[in-house]
């Protein structure tokens, strides 16, 4: 057994404004509301294994971790869990902002019961990891940059070899180095044959590291077996309501095809299937690097011979589209044709874009490019990181300084 989830639900007291809790205490007549963040969670992670879980913003990802943490209880039900366990969820939660960088580790170890020979062996493997100056060492966290005090809290939290791994997001963790020597960390401890529970938006990194995975929806775990399956039924879910919000948009936003494109309203002939992208080095698609080198993957499922194309656009969170294009473009235009599966492959070897948040948004179009058949719009949120450029905006421009007259 690695983590045991019996019928556990969490639910919380609402108050409408901060004085009510109070009023509710003097007078004992109700002033609150009880919102049930999870409910019926009642699974096993299994000893060894890597276990994924996903979910829409306030699905109740973070509460189900934090009971399994045991940094908070459950309203009902009960939660077992196996050996040492380390939580990578409010990383450095328990740093004291006064003190040194060198007396939080040893104050973390002495909170794990480590003492003499076996707390300099927890200090020197966690300043080791951090990979922080001894000078920084000496100042107190509260002057560390968040990169840094983000990786001194991931070193001291994975320096005690957990038999059990909780980890949320963790692995946003610092710079683009940092993030995948966290990575390799969480993997080390994997092989080592710890149990990881394992949450993320990033439903690549799911994909790639989980055995198995829940989808938890609502407060409700929805779906729950295979990673690929489970994934799967996830992403179809999210079309759906991003379709659905689309339909119901008064503008939409530009895609290849035209704005003013209905949406479909029977099923389609054409389904995107699943959007994917890779780095060259494999590490954390959502989270790159400008001019890296990213390959974007489309599957389509078509269920006529008819002939169609795919389109897709690079999108700001205010839905401003940074670059669209389609296989109508090409030149000649290269339409798909034929029932089955197609898979497009489109490689960005020099990703131009500069620091900011972006999404993905696809189409399924007619011969013509006139009539939408499917589409998958702002999906797969991903970070571009500039760290080697000062020069600001969405997209680097080609340029060249001329000489002074
Ligand atoms: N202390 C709290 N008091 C009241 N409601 C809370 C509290 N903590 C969480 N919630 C609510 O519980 C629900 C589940 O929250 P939770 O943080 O578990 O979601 P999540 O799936 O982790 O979301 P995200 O992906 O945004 O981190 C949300 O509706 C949230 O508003």
């Amino acid at each position: 057994m690695g983590i045991r989830f019996e019928d556990i639900e969490k639910s919380y007291r609402v108050y409408a404004r901060a004085q009510d809790r109070l009023w509710e205490w003097l007078t004992r007549r109700q002033r609150h509301r009880v919102h049930v963040a999870l409910t019926g969670a009642d699974f096993e992670v299994r000893s060894g294994e890597t276990f994924g879980l996903i979910g829409e913003n306030g699905a109740g990802k973070s509460t189900l971790l934090k009971i399994a943490a045991g940094t908070i209880a459950p309203t009902r039900g009960r939660v077992t869990r196996e050996g040492r366990v380390a939580a990578l969820l409010e990383l450095g939660a328990g740093f004291h902002p006064e003190e040194s960088g060198h007396d939080n580790i040893r104050f973390m170890a002495a909170l794990h019961g480590l003492e003499g020979a076996a707390m300099e062996d927890f200090a020197a493997r966690t300043t080791a990891f951090s990979e922080l100056s001894p000078e920084t060492l000496e100042r107190p966290v509260k002057t560390y940059s968040s990169g840094m005090f983000m990786r001194l809290a991931f070193a001291a939290a994975t320096a005690m070899d957990p038999e059990t791994l909780i980890v949320d997001e963790a692995l946003s963790v610092g710079d683009l180095h940092f993030q995948k020597k966290s990575l390799d960390r969480i993997l080390q401890l994997r092989d080592r044959g710890a149990t990881v529970l394992f949450c993320s938006h990033n439903l690549y990194q799911v994909r790639s590291l989980c055995q198995r995975a829940a989808w938890v929806h609502g407060g409700r775990i929805q779906a729950l077996g295979e990673t690929e399956s489970v994934v799967t039924a996830y992403e179809a879910h999210e079309r759906r309501r991003y379709a659905h919000l689309r339909a119901d948009a008064p503008a939409a936003a530009p895609g290849p095809g035209p704005a003013s494109a209905p949406a479909p309203t029977t099923a389609p002939l054409v389904k995107i299937a699943c959007l994917s992208t890779q780095t060259r080095d494999g590490i954390n698609p959502a989270q790159v690097e400008s001019f890296q080198d990213l390959t974007l993957d489309i599957r389509v499922e078509s269920y006529c011979a008819d002939r169609f194309h795919i389109g897709f656009s690079i999108v700001r969170p205010d839905k401003d589209n940074v670059f669209c294009t389609s296989t109508q473009f090409q030149n000649p235009p290269r339409p798909l044709c034929g029932a089955g599966t197609h898979r497009l492959r489109v490689r960005f070897a020099r990703l131009p874009l500069l620091s900011g948040e972006y999404l993905w948004s696809v189409y399924a179009l007619d011969d013509s490019g006139l009539q939408v058949l499917d589409m998958a719009e702002l999906i797969q949120p991903f970070t571009v990181l500039s760290q080697n450029h000062r020069e600001a905006g969405l997209v680097w421009l080609d340029h060249e300084w001329l000489p002074t007259q």
